[in-house]
């Protein structure tokens, strides 16, 4: 168990993978897989949850020593160091989870990448990037709620890692058994921490390469597509 039961990690050989227990994260994923629920609920769960799991994946955030003037005396204290995070919503359904996470880093600067899995081929296709050219000595966050095959989170730490990124830590929702060994595999090598927090480790992918039981299509379920 982790910090006084807060987390779980999944044993992989290389990648750092969080699986965040708390009764409140599933409370709110059970509702989020509920097929009754409807999408301004699914956004509002989403929201909530990538704030809670967000708590636990930024133990390692930068801080720098700083005093300030309290109304009583000098107190020293920490504040989030320079270059501050990037976070990373890979877009459709990783907008789902912005809010949350620059409600918790407001100083962020924030990224964007537009990808989509071809569903016959499952590969991953990029259709924007906006990115700083430059990461060397940033850390980034990427949030993206399914962690399915992995193709589409490895290709967006890729995208990182080349521009220089020190450490990349992925949010998810849910991750698959699958996607977890895909990022475990593609990033052994890199000599960069890699890490994926998630709310649950589900039980497999089916054979369109949907998470079972999942949720669904995280981007469908959001923005109201039936
Ligand atoms: O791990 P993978 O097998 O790559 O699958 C995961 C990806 O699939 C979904 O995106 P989708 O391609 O449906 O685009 P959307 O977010 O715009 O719905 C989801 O939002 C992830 O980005
Ligand atoms: O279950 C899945 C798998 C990939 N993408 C989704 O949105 N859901
Ligand atoms: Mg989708």
């Amino acid at each position: 168990m982790g910090a006084d039961g807060a987390w779980h990690k999944i044993p992989l050989p290389f990648m750092e993978t969080l699986v965040v227990d708390h009764p409140l994260v599933a409370h709110k994923l059970t509702a989020l897989r509920d097929v009754r629920t409807d999408s301004p609920t699914f956004r509002r769960l989403a929201d909530e949850l990538v704030t809670l799991l967000a708590y636990e994946a930024t133990r390692d955030v930068r801080v720098t020593e700083v005093s300030v003037e309290t109304p009583v005396a000098t107190a020293r204290g920490l504040r989030l160091a320079k270059p501050y995070p990037l976070v990373v919503p890979i877009l459709r359904a990783g907008l789902g989870m912005l809010d949350g996470m620059t409600r918790l880093l407001p100083t962020a600067e924030v990224g964007f990448l537009g990808m989509i899995r071809n569903e016959s081929t499952l590969q991953a296709e990029t259709y924007a990037t906006r990115l700083p050219d430059d990461l060397s000595g940033r850390q980034c966050f990427v949030v993206d709620p399914m962690l399915a095959t992995g193709g589409t989170l490895a290709a967006a730490v890729q995208f990182l890692l080349d521009r220089g990124a020190i450490d990349v830590t992925a949010i998810c929702l849910l991750a698959a058994p699958e996607g977890l060994a895909h990022m475990d595999k593609v990033f052994a090598g890199s000599g960069k921490p890699v890490r994926v927090v998630t709310a649950a480790l589900d039980e497999r992918l089916n054979e369109n390469g949907y998470i079972v039981p999942g949720l669904g299509d995280a981007g469908d379920r959001l923005y109201g597509v039936v």
